[in-house]
């Protein structure tokens, strides 16, 4: 079974709530309704009402057994400002500015995961990527023991010979700009984690460079060569390596001319980018050049789950990231 169908399964099997903050857009209607159809998870649209039922009823989407709540209308509101006040008030929020946020679907949203009110959440179809992690990063927090909130996408590749079997996940693409030694090293481990849990693969973690084992001397070498020794010091059982170029990393002939020893050279499943330029450049590449198909930003590290999508996202791939949340959420 390929991977997409596996999520697809393991969701139904425990039906999770998780919440479209961006209730009246067209992907995400027709989204809804096929995540309902397929019994993946139970859907809120949060958006205006109105809104809603009149781009669902000009699409034809069938809205029955799909929840809204309307920030203007609901009988959630008032308590979820009174707890985005409660959570901010240290860094200056009022409660008047609480109300007036609460009415954002992104807040919204957010505070219906924060409370229970449903288990997960994705958004990004319009918003971008900032949009979502603000509030998460304000109102959902670190799960406990993390520091840094990262991302991932998994990438199906065409060629199934790289990676595990044309399967990789690829590190940070949405989330920290620059990465610090430590936080690159952070990264290195909390993708090797997710690695394992939704791909259940054994990973080996390159982290790339445009030198390999000290073929090329700059400070932005440095940075990820200081980070791949944090990152073995801090889990020695995992298999993690670098600096390597991409090419050494996947590709078993070069990896044995320019890392012989290494562990993972030419065996890389899990690539973990240098900073976010290269992250978000290089999985949009392997994305239109290659043709692979890419999922998420899946977010790690935040206490509860809530994904993005690029706003260039398909149907689709909505609903992949609902599946995958869901079962995010079934392992929290
Ligand atoms: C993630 C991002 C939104 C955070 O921006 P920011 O300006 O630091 O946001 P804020 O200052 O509002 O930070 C909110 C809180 O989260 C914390 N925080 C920021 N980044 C964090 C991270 N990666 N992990 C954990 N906490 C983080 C901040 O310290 C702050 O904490 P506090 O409010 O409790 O003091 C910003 O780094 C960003 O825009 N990243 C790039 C996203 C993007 O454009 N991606 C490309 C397309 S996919
Ligand atoms: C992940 C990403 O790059 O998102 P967007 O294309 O929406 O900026």
């Amino acid at each position: 079974m390929d991977f997409v169908s596996k999520m697809k399964e393991l969701a139904k099997s425990d039906v999770k709530s998780i919440v479209l903050p961006e209730g009246n857009e067209e992907r995400n209607l027709k989204a809804a309704q096929i995540i309902t159809e397929e019994k993946l998870a139970s859907v809120v649209l949060v958006g205006s009402r109105t809104e809603i039922e009149e781009k669902a009823k000009a699409l034809g989407v069938n809205l029955s057994g799909i929840t809204i709540e309307d920030p203007a209308t609901s009988e959630k509101t008032k308590t979820y400002a009174e707890a985005l006040y409660e959570l901010r008030k240290s860094k200056g929020m009022t409660l008047e500015t609480a109300e007036k946020v609460i009415q954002d679907p992104m807040y919204f949203g957010t505070m219906m995961v924060k409370l229970d009110d449903a288990q997960g959440m994705v958004s990004g179809a319009v918003h971008t990527t900032g949009d979502l992690l603000r509030p998460g990063l304000q109102i959902i927090k670190t799960a406990p023991g993390i520091s840094v909130v990262s991302s991932f996408f998994i990438m199906l590749l065409k060629d199934d010979k790289y990676g595990a079997e044309g399967q990789m996940l690829f590190a940070d693409c949405a989330v920290n700009p620059n990465p610090n030694k430590d936080e690159l090293a952070a990264i290195a481990i909390a993708t090797a984690e997710s690695a394992k849990n939704l791909l259940k693969i054994d990973p080996k973690v390159a982290m790339l460079s445009f030198s390999s084992m000290g073929s090329a001397k700059h400070e932005l070498v440095d940075k990820v060569v200081e980070a791949t020794k944090i990152a073995k010091e801090l889990r020695p059982d995992l298999a993690i390596d670098g600096e390597l170029q991409l090419d050494a990393a996947i590709v078993e002939s070069v990896g044995k001319q320019k890392a012989p020893t290494s562990a993972v050279a030419g065996k890389a499943n899990v690539l973990v980018f240098p900073d976010l330029q290269a992250g978000n450049i290089g999985y949009k590449l392997v994305q239109r050049l290659a043709g692979a198909e890419a999922i998420g930003p899946i977010c790690q590290g935040f206490a509860k789950p809530i994904n993005d999508l690029s706003r260039g996202c398909s149907v689709e791939d909505i609903v992949n990231v609902v599946a995958i949340t869901a079962v995010q959420a079934q392992n929290q």
